[in-house]
């Protein structure tokens, strides 16, 4: 059996272009042009490409961005002045600190610096602190890019086994957190599995649904999945130049139910997402 591919780039497209509709009702209602400021620090060239995509993704919605763009040798207090202006410039709906952050900055002091209803990433202990009540304001972006291409490409996730490989605070967490919640697209039996974890692979072959979300090619090979599993591959790591996931590609198509390709599968679906939650920061920051 070859598994169904699940095409995040599509998916993407197709909610950029339902995004683009209510940002120019919104627009029309309001007078208002939803803002993202994004903020680059340093000079990493993979982090370039993301925040110009970012750019390109909110002009195509029709909402304005600004990118703010200081040298590798910033401070934390340079930058934690930049954040303070964001935040009190009432033009500006959305903050987006593109990381990872050079090394003499601590990343969460400046995360928990954005104000929470400006936290397009769902960063913010405030926002993530909501999620986990099963009370959003925001959903963190990729998290909700793979609930999203879940949910679509009609897996039923309640009361089935999801297992998470990786426990980071941006994706690995709360995927689970969400996956957990009641309500569609979760109400699943999660188990996080992570770098300390004994006998990996077989926590991971009793998934129904397998998230990868480790940042290490192959992390994930056939004998891991169980035959008809929804993989989804949140890894972006490149070798020789090429974007591969954390999932042996090719040898767990043969396994898996349903995948997810890198490039063209999770990553739109996050810039889709933060798309939407700089229109939710809008929302919330007009009055109506
Ligand atoms: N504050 C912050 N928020 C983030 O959401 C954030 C971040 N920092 N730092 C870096 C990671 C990584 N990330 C990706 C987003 C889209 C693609 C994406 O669109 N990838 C395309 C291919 C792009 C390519 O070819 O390089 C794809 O998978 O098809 C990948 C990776 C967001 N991140
Ligand atoms: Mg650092």
């Amino acid at each position: 059996m070859t598994a169904k591919l699940i095409d995040g780039k599509a998916t993407a497209a197709r909610l950029n272009a339902l995004l683009a509709t209510k940002v120019a009702e919104f627009k029309s209602q309001t007078g208002v042009s939803p803002h993202l400021a994004a903020v680059l620090v340093g000079d990493d060239p993979a982090s370039a490409v993301y925040v110009r995509n970012k750019q390109r993704s909110c002009a195509s919605a029709g909402m304005l961005s600004s990118l703010h763009q200081l040298g590798s040798a910033t401070t934390q207090s340079e930058l934690l002045d930049l954040i303070a202006a964001l935040n009190a410039d009432a033009s500006v709906h959305g903050i987006l600190v593109q990381l990872p952050l050079p090394k003499q900055i601590d990343e969460t002091t400046v995360l928990d610096a954005v104000t929470p209803l400006k936290d397009v990433d769902c960063f913010h202990p405030e926002n993530v602190g909501l999620m986990v009540q099963g009370r959003p304001r925001f959903l963190p972006c990729t998290p909700a890019g793979c609930q999203y291409l879940i949910t679509e490409s009609g897996f039923e996730t309640a009361g089935k086994h999801a297992v998470v490989i990786g426990r980071s605070e941006i994706v690995g967490k709360p995927m689970a957190l969400m996956l957990v919640q009641k309500g569609r697209g979760a109400d699943a039996t999660v188990t996080i599995a992570h770098s300390r974890t004994k006998n990996l692979a077989e926590i991971s072959r009793q998934a129904d649904l397998l998230i990868a979300a480790v940042g290490r090619p192959n992390t994930v090979t056939a004998d891991m999945v169980k035959p008809g599993a929804c993989v989804i591959d949140v890894g972006t790591n490149r070798v020789d130049g090429k974007l591969v996931g954390d999932v042996d590609f090719a040898a767990v198509l043969e396994i898996a139910g349903a995948i997810t390709p890198v490039p063209g599968g999770v990553g739109p679906m996050t810039i889709a997402m933060l798309m939407e939650n700089t229109l939710t920061a809008a929302r919330l920051q007009t009055e109506s």
